[in-house]
């Protein structure tokens, strides 16, 4: 005698039998009736639980999202409102992007001093070592600048920011950096220089009010321009880096924000910025590192051994041209998506003005650490590098009262000073 089990599944082909000469058509309808219907109570059976452990899923999914978001929370607003405050007449509130990067920092800290209101947002990716990302915040921190651990790419963040506060500016500096990485990661640069600037946009030009906004982009725009110094009024079309392609793009992107909803832009391009906090990918910093570790730097040298030479900027006259741009933005006009004017659409080259071949930034490297480097001289491969900046910068020092003072051997200076007293004599990081 077959089990049930047997019945309805039978494992065994032609086991499933029907004796035509035992059951009557009656008892074989009832048979197959039979059989279909339990079937089909199984299969409501596993469909629901397949509803129930995908509900179960996301329940899981979406507590855990809750639990780990680093933001929100009565805490947090209160958190982000106090460092927004102003507390200057006629100051203003900014959220700065990248605010724990080299420049945002630097930016966030002048901008606190004066008494104006600063709200950080940086992601802490690891493009370099994110402890020193880490050590910058806390620096701010302790003037009083609250940072936000979030990506320009999450728009449900930036518009509960602009909402909690009714920023007059943000200054965006938050990027995916680097020339030469961008062959190893290209999406990287898209995500951040182009994905990330159009959320951020999109979220300012729905905020009411609107505020103006400052970004870095670079010189690095100019590309293979051989008209010297770079004029704004160069022409950039002929890229020689995904990185500097996605600056240019981020100035028409701005260009049409600007357009159709009255957001005031102004972009900054910035000419191989340096000093301390500096960033860990660049040649000064880890020339400086290598030089201490007794270890070989790579010098890169051009076509027909003509020497790289870049316009390196110190990192105060940056910022007095980016507080200057803040100063000088005008607002913008629209609000809650809707243009209400024209407003300042801007671009200014911020550099120093006097280029410095690699080799001689080398050697003032080697006086300041009082240490022969360990030279292994490289034709410049194809990878992005452009032979040379030097910025003109007439426009800035006219509409900003921009004016760079720091010569790269006073700047390398204190470069290295804050080197030493961060890392140490001996240090094997970064
Ligand atoms: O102005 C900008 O918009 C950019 O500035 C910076 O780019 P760059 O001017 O290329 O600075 P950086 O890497 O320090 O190389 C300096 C020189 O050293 C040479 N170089 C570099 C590395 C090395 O190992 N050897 C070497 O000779 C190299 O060939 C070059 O000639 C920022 O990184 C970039 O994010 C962007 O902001």
């Amino acid at each position: 005698m077959p089990t049930l089990d047997e019945e309805l599944f039978p494992s065994t082909p032609g086991k499933f039998k029907i004796d035509h000469r035992s059951y009557g058509i009656n008892r074989q309808f009832y048979r197959f009736f039979a059989s279909t219907s339990t079937m089909f109570l199984w299969a409501l059976f596993l469909i629901a639980l397949t509803v129930s452990y995908l509900s179960f899923q996301s329940f899981v999914d979406s507590s855990t999202r809750y639990l780990s978001a680093s933001w929100g929370g009565l805490q947090w607003e209160k958190q982000v409102r106090t460092s927004a405050e102003i507390h200057r007449a006629g100051g203003m509130s900014v959220l700065v992007t990248g605010a724990s990067g080299f420049v945002g920092t630097h930016v966030s800290l002048a901008l606190k001093r004066r008494g104006d209101g600063v709200v950080g947002l940086d992601n802490f990716n690891n493009y370099y070592d994110p402890s020193l990302k880490k050590a910058r915040k806390a620096l701010v921190n302790r003037h009083g600048v609250f940072v936000v651990e979030g990506d320009v790419n999450d728009a449900r963040l930036l518009d509960k920011l602009l909402d909690i506060v009714a920023f007059t500016h943000v200054m965006h500096l938050a990027a995916q950096a680097g020339v030469r990485y961008a062959m190893e990661n290209p999406n990287s640069y898209v995500h951040s220089n182009i994905a990330g600037l159009v959320t951020l946009l999109e979220a300012c030009k729905s905020a009411n009010p609107q505020p103006a906004i400052v970004w870095a982009s670079s010189s690095s725009v100019y590309g293979l321009n051989e008209k010297v110094p770079f004029s704004e009024l160069d022409r950039t079309d002929q890229p020689a880096s995904l990185y500097a392609a996605t600056k240019k793009a981020g100035e028409e992107i701005t260009h049409t924000y600007n357009h159709i909803y009255g957001l005031s832009i102004t972009g900054l391009r910035f000419f191989t910025v340096y000093g301390p906090w500096g960033r860990p990918d660049m040649a000064y910093f880890s020339f400086t590192r290598n030089i201490l570790q007794g270890k070989p730097i790579t010098v890169y040298r051009g076509k027909n051994k003509v020497d790289l030479a870049r316009d390196f900027t110190y990192i105060d006259d940056i910022v007095k041209g980016c507080l200057g741009s803040l100063d000088t933005s005008g607002k913008s006009t629209g609000s809650g998506g809707r243009k209400k004017g024209p407003a300042a659409y801007r671009i200014f080259n911020l550099g120093n003005t006097s280029p410095v071949t690699v080799p001689a930034l080398v050697r003032i490297l080697e006086e300041h650490l009082k240490t022969k480097a360990k030279k292994n001289i490289l034709d410049m491969p194809g990878n992005g590098d452009v032979p040379f900046t030097h910025a003109n910068i007439s426009s800035a020092r006219v509409e900003l009262g921009y004016k760079p003072t720091t010569d790269l051997r006073t700047g390398l200076k204190k470069f290295v000073r804050w080197y030493l007293s961060y890392y140490g004599y001996d240090a094997v990081q970064p």
